[in-house]
């Protein structure tokens, strides 16, 4: 057999007290799509950017080809052929594509003859790995399945043999996810080398040759895909067996909560995004909203939430008029809302996760109310989240930059469901969530239509909507098209999705 394309010999990285990788010994071989799978914080994306040269391992070796080398900056990385296609993408938004290609490859001259030798070579990989995109579009403008593939081919463009995926699917709807798949299987066959970081154990069983898994900075599996399941990898990551599908009994809906009326939003230069909305939400049920993402749900969030005003209809919140009133006044009428963007609306990252935790919250007496915060009690509020939600590191002082994805996004729904509201509204709730996790918090948020809250969860995994919800709307162009339930075959509320199907448009 050839030589790894990528091996690891005992590297160990620790960030102050906190070993993110413990004598990790990894080989990737050439050719193969290499999945890493593993509980939030188990240091997977600390190993991966130790390979693209972002952090420097305290000890150990890296072989690339059997051959060691050290990796100092990302430069040297690309210069060993090693790319990485980031869960944030670091393209220039203002540029085109072309540009964005070009940048920062030798001097980065952007126009004269290397331009027009760049665009044949960019044209040239579109072709061998049918990766199409227009060079001349502005990358802003594009949407986000086709910006990662400007990423994707920036590293070709580079010469990457060996592509790094961290979470790639996140942000993509399923037919991107699946493009992006024929992509990763095209590259594999020219030979090409792939790590893919991925939560969703079904990729992994989809796409991938081999698996490694990491637990609290160790590897401590490896099986080839054909060789296992997802039951046997969700028990490796989180060291017990995991309910990939949590029991719920059936709904005692009580009084209407929420109430949305014919609800409309057109925006600024004058395209619907909302059409005549209108459904209800009971104390003591979950309603799930199924949908491709773009097709109106984050703005009813936002426009339920009090973010936007609709330009037309109402929203009212346990029989009074709420319509327009500002996310604060939303909150005191006891509505919570976890955003579906934590980097954009739920969190700020410099700040630590105490202060993530009082975000919104200020006013609230038990903080103290007035202009002076009650460092005390927020200090124990925050250990009391960290704990209920078994955030990892427990460190209130930490930054939450320097949390991983999923630990992240619990404070966030920590902070929104602690407070104890009437009427809670989710969006993606577990994006980015390992499945011990998203165990965890599909158990919370089941106790709480228990205790009689009104629930309107909006995901866009179907698997998710399915197993959570009393009832399931689906929404497509801006519209509720029909309401199924959640037992209703996945194919069925497919194609309501795509608007091929429903009963009232
Ligand atoms: N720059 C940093 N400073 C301090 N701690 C860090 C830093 N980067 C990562 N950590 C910590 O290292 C550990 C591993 O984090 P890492 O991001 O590698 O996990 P992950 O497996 O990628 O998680 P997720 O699946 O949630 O993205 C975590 O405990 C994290 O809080």
């Amino acid at each position: 057999m050839s030589q790894p394309a990528i091996e690891l010999v005992g590297v160990e990285k620790s960030f102050g007290p906190v070993r993110a990788n413990r004598d990790i010994h990894l080989k990737v071989e050439k050719g193969t799509i290499h999945g890493i799978i593993g509980e939030n914080g188990a240091g997977k994306s600390t190993l991966m950017s130790i390979l693209y040269g972002f952090y420097q391992a305290d000890s150990g070796q890296i072989l690339v080809n059997g051959r060691e080398v050290k990796i100092r900056d990302s430069q040297a990385a690309i210069g060993l052929g090693i790319g990485m296609v980031h869960q944030h993408f670091m393209l220039v938004e203002p540029f085109t594509v072309l540009e964005n290609v070009m940048l920062g490859v030798e001097g980065g001259a952007l126009l004269g003859p290397g331009r027009r030798a760049a665009r044949a070579e960019l044209r040239r990989l579109e072709e061998e790995y049918d990766l199409r995109v227009d060079p001349d579009a502005v990358v802003g403008e594009l949407p986000v399945g086709l910006q990662q593939r400007v990423e994707i081919l920036k590293a070709l463009y580079r010469g990457a043999e060996v592509l790094i995926l961290d979470e790639p699917t996140g942000v993509l709807t399923p037919d991107e996810a699946d493009h992006l798949f024929r992509i990763l299987a095209r590259l594999r066959a020219e030979g090409k080398t792939i790590l893919l970081i991925t939560h969703k154990l079904r990729e992994i069983m989809a796409i991938t040759d081999t698996v490694s898994v990491m637990r609290q900075g160790e590897m401590v599996a490896s099986r080839r895909t054909a060789e296992t399941g997802v039951e046997e990898l969700a028990e490796l990551m989180v060291g017990r067996r995991v309910l990939l599908r949590v029991e719920k009994g059936a709904a005692a809906p009580g009084a209407v909560r929420l109430a949305v009326e014919d609800v409309g939003l057109v925006d600024a230069r004058g395209v619907s995004l909302l059409g005549s909305v209108s459904f209800e939400v009971r104390a003591g049920e979950i309603v799930g909203i199924a949908g491709v993402s773009g097709n109106g749900q984050s703005e009813l969030l936002e426009v339920i939430s009090g973010i936007r005003s609709p330009t037309r209809g109402r929203v009212m919140l346990a029989g009074a008029d709420a319509t327009g009133r500002d996310p604060a006044r939303m909150r005191d009428s006891r509505l919570a809302h976890v955003p579906e963007d934590r980097h954009r609306a739920g969190l700020v990252t410099r700040f630590e996760a105490r202060e993530n935790v009082m975000l919104g919250y200020q006013r609230a007496p038990e903080y103290g109310a007035g202009a002076l915060i009650d460092r005390a009690a927020l200090l124990s509020i925050t250990r009391q989240h960290m704990e209920d939600f078994d955030v990892r590191p427990p460190d209130p002082y930490l930054k939450a930059a320097n949390f991983s994805g999923g630990n992240q996004q619990k404070i966030v729904l920590a902070r929104e469901i602690e407070r104890d509201p009437d009427v809670l509204l989710v969006g993606q709730p577990t994006r980015g969530v390992d499945v011990g996790a998203i165990e965890a918090i599909h158990r919370r948020l089941i106790a709480l239509r228990d205790a009689g809250k009104a629930i309107l969860l909006v995901s866009v995994e179907l698997d998710e909507i399915r197993a959570l919800s009393d009832r399931v709307l689906v929404m497509c162009g801006g519209a509720i098209v029909g309401e199924v339930s959640p037992d209703a075959p996945e194919g069925e509320i497919g194609l309501m999705m795509s608007g091929v199907a429903g009963d009232a448009a």
